[in-house]
């Protein structure tokens, strides 16, 4: 029997990972794809937006959030039985895509491949990692030289982002429009001295990868795990202690230029790693996305709001542990 083929999307928060599976699912070619969606912070925005997307391949019968925390921590209570339910489908997918969240670690994942349940009837096609290139250039992810000379040196940024790239067999440097050439150029020659060898580097525009280069890797990653090493390896699971998220509800906004405004100021005075979420504007009949990286926003009107829905606006704040809450709620609702 022919193993279904699932590629793991794996990548920092905001690197470009839901931008790419929606890419995927509009060139899909007539391939039946089923997703499964993992994220930090409990609104499951990506979920919200991929339906809202009016993609046709994006059906929400076939996209399944797993909300609860983290997929690497969960696999077996969670992952384990989606997948299960969706091998067992009358009417398989041809191909399954996991866009995990932007903290999980790949390699836990991966390894559930290898249960006896599913092992013969799926496959790790590759893993595929978004790299935000920008943030990658400006050392975003990783130690200077004094951190790391620190004893009790740890930086939780540097160690998923180092995780994603072991364990990947694409690398994607995304929003590649937003670096210069030469600065691309660094960066790629940096990344590729860290990988395995016959591990490919695509620089991408809004992760506008062709499929056919995604979707067929045959890399039988389950099959390969010694040589994605992980930080974790020691572990069983990691805990996502170094990281915290938590929601800002508003009711409808009267000036979004305002709101703007103040979310960056926020996020520039609290190191604030990504904020997403949908807002309510005074008067508009869409539902408005808000999505930033780091100050980097982007807003954009995406789907009426339905009938008899809440015209609430809900913000996902998330960072390095420590946030300081109160002060990010007040500066936010101004
Ligand atoms: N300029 C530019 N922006 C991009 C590019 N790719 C994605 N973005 C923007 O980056 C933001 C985050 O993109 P997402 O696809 O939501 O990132 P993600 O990795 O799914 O984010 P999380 O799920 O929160 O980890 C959005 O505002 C995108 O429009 C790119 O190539 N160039």
């Amino acid at each position: 029997m022919r193993k279904i083929p699932a590629t793991v999307i794996t990548g920092f928060l905001g690197a470009g990972k839901t931008t790419l599976v929606r890419h995927l699912m509009a060139n899909a070619a007539g391939r039946r794809i089923a997703l499964i969606i993992n994220e930090f912070g409990d609104l499951g925005v990506d979920g919200d937006l991929l339906a809202a997307c009016g993609v046709a391949g994006c059906n929400e019968d076939d996209i399944i959030e797993l909300a609860n925390g983290c997929l690497c921590c969960t696999v077996a209570d969670e992952f384990l039985p989606t997948i299960q339910a969706l091998l067992d489908r009358a009417n398989p997918p041809d191909h399954i895509v996991i866009e995990t969240s932007g903290l999980a670690l790949p390699k836990p994942l991966v390894k559930a491949f290898h249960w006896p349940d599913i092992r013969s009837r799926v496959t790790v096609d590759g893993v595929v990692a978004v790299v935000d290139s920008p943030a990658a250039a400006a050392g975003r992810f990783q130690s200077t030289d004094e951190e790391r000379a620190r004893p009790d040196h740890d930086n939780p940024l540097e160690e998923v982002f180092e995780d994603q790239l072991a364990c990947a067999d694409l690398i994607l440097l995304n929003k590649s429009d937003l670096l210069d050439p030469a600065a691309l150029a660094d960066l790629r020659t940096g990344i590729e001295a860290r990988l395995r060898p016959g591990v490919k580097v695509l620089p991408t525009r809004h992760s506008a990868a062709e499929p056919l280069v995604l979707l067929g890797l045959d890399a039988a990653a389950e099959e390969d795990l010694a040589a994605r090493p992980s930080h974790h390896d020691a572990e069983d699971g990691h805990d996502h202690d170094d990281f915290e998220s938590f929601a800002v509800r508003l009711a409808e906004i009267i000036d979004p230029d305002a709101l703007e405004a103040r979310l960056v100021a926020a996020i520039a005075a609290h190191d604030i790693l990504r904020l997403k979420g949908f807002v309510a504007v005074a008067g508009k009949p869409a539902r408005q996305v808000v999505q930033a990286v780091g100050t980097r926003l982007e807003r954009y009107f995406d789907r009426p709001w339905k009938p008899g829905e809440a015209r609430v606006s809900n913000l996902v704040v998330i960072g390095r542990k420590g946030l300081d809450r109160a002060a990010i709620e007040a500066l936010v609702r101004g």
